[in-house]
């Protein structure tokens, strides 16, 4: 089943600023992230972006149903991946004093193709299909304008764009896989229009019928009704589950095309990717990995014995995973920028030091393990922003998943994206796929993948590290300790407790590795 996802997570891009009772009771909730099975990879082995979202348009006239017809799109695929439902409405251009005035006496055009900023929807558009995020506007229809917030969109396989010019403009067009017209009579529309209106926009009927008569009408007739001819498929305002289940076999049919089994090729690559440069066997030299490996001390030592054992209790298991981490994030710090700085000390005397010379840094642990390193992280960085990612194995395909992204602002807003330091976090580098996902994130994001320090307590010599290298060379990984094997089997202990999630079914697990340390770190 899907559930919709608003957006607005701790980390929000919306403002703060007091929402109006009459704004929020009219605020039409049309651009929504739909989220029912998690995403599977939208990049190949070597970090690239496979292809592009695909981008289905819905036109029509005011009231025709696109709306509707969207999303019953989505309730008819099923099971899928992210969809997002980008409404045109949210790019109806901001008004001048003197336009409002007009608009609220229902004497201001919003139905020509020039009430919509085109080349902004089409660039929000393009960066969407493009897998990046996207900072779009939002319209208040109580309001007649654009308001000062914005709503974060990212991460979509596939996304529904509907509005009534949605197939006016041929820079829109050429962005497109798909395009439906949904053809409905003028009656029925008004009559839709009439209910809608005074329900959810706040209207009277008379201005509805004024507005209607002056300009959505004739609009319709001259602007809307004519782009029909672009459409691939024309589908009936009313009784249209028959079209919309051919529309969605159609999408599942161009989704199954670019389907890329990951993550199996990523825990054996020596098997898979065997005479490509960089491909990595249980005897991989370390060097060629290029990992940021902690010295090797007796202490450091000592820690990873207490890890790795079976018997250490939870309380133990804690104590010493957050004093890793600390030292790994101590260490991991050497490569943000310092720069010498003089000071004068409690003596007066003038002393020559360092200081940290980076505006944006924030961490992203991937869940449920990276969560192990986050009381490390916040102990040596304090006072900066930690987001998280959860991806998960689909349990037919053993694809990984993303299920759900919650972004610090520095990486939500591209701007600032682009001068951000960004910690992930996560307890082991294995298979890589996790990694992988979450590296690919970023990049969508413009954090430049220099900036990216990858803090981890494990890495797997034989498994997808020498992959996840070739594809990201820049990105630095600090890692406590390398093992060599990495192979697929049973987790000691993991059945025989009975968990349902480890039943039947095999996992790739490292040896001798530490175990599932999110089960150990937080049960
Ligand atoms: N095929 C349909 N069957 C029944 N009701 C529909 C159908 N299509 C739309 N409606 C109803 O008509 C109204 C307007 O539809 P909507 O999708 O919001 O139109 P649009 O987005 O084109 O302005 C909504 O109340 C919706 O539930
Ligand atoms: N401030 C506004 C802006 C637009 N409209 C009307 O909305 C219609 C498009 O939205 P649909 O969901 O019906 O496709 C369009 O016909 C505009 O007249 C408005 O009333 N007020």
């Amino acid at each position: 089943m899907s559930s919709e996802l608003s957006g607005d997570d701790l980390t929000s891009v919306a403002s703060t600023l007091p929402v109006s009772p009459t704004r929020d009771r009219f605020q039409p909730k049309k651009n929504t992230v739909l989220v029912s099975h998690g995403r599977p990879p939208w990049y190949d082995e070597d970090g690239k972006p496979t292809g592009d979202a695909y981008v289905v348009a819905v036109s029509g006239g005011s009231g025709s149903g696109k709306t509707h017809v969207a999303r019953q799109i989505v309730k008819s695929l099923g099971s899928i991946p992210t969809v997002i439902i980008l409404s045109q409405d949210s790019f109806y251009k901001y008004h001048s004093p003197e336009e409002l005035e007009l608009a609220h006496a229902n004497k201001l055009d919003f139905d020509h193709p020039d009430a919509i900023d085109m080349p902004m929807f089409a660039a929000c558009l393009a960066d969407l299909k493009a897998c990046k995020q996207s900072n779009i506007p939002v319209y208040s229809f109580a309001e007649h304008q654009r308001l000062e917030e914005k709503k974060y969109l990212y991460g979509a396989t596939i996304i529904i764009t509907e509005g009534i010019m949605a197939l006016h403009d041929p820079v829109l067009r050429a962005l497109y896989d798909l395009k439906v017209f949904v053809q409905c009579d003028s009656d029925l529309m008004l009559a839709r229009r009439l209910q809608r209106d005074v329900k959810e926009r706040g209207r009277s009927v008379d201005g509805i019928l004024d507005q209607y008569l002056r300009f959505v009408k004739p609009s319709y007739d001259n602007f809307v009704r004519p782009t029909a001819a672009y459409a691939d498929i024309i589908v009936p305002g009313s009784n249209n589950t028959v079209a919309i289940e051919l529309i969605s076999a159609h999408i599942r049919r161009q989704l199954q095309q670019r389907a890329n089994q990951f993550r199996q090729k990523l825990a054996i690559p020596h098997l898979y990717f065997n005479g490509r440069s960089g491909a990595s066997t249980p005897d991989s030299r370390l060097e060629d990995l290029d990992l940021q490996v902690l010295p090797q001390t007796p202490q450091l030592k000592g820690i990873f014995t207490i890890l790795r054992s079976n018997s250490t209790s939870r309380q133990d298991f804690v104590f010493f995973a957050d004093r890793l981490s600390t030292i790994l994030v101590e260490h991991a710090q050497q490569y943000l920028p310092y720069f010498p700085k003089t000071i004068t000390t409690p003596v007066g005397v003038e002393s020559h030091g360092q200081i940290l010379n980076a505006k944006h840094i924030c961490g992203v642990s991937i869940l449920r393990s990276g969560g192990a390193l986050e009381r490390g992280f916040r102990r040596v960085i304090n006072d900066v922003p930690v987001g998280s990612l959860l991806v998960q194995s689909d349990a037919k395909t053993s694809e990984p998943l993303l299920l759900h992204a919650m972004l610090p602002v520095c990486v939500k807003l591209r701007h600032l994206a682009k001068e951000s330091w960004v910690f992930l976090l996560d307890a082991q580098i294995g298979t890589a796929a996790a990694a992988f996902m979450a590296i690919r994130i970023l990049l969508d994001h413009g954090v430049r993948e220099e900036r990216i320090i990858f803090v981890t307590f494990l890495v797997a010599r034989g498994g997808g590290v020498s992959v996840l290298r070739r594809a990201f060379p820049r990105v630095k990984i600090v890692c406590g300790a390398v093992d060599d094997l990495m192979q697929e089997g049973w987790l000691e202990g993991y059945r025989a407790e009975g968990n349902p999630e480890g039943l039947g079914r095999k996992i790739w697990v490292m040896q001798p590795g530490m175990g599932q340390i999110g089960d150990r770190y937080y049960l």
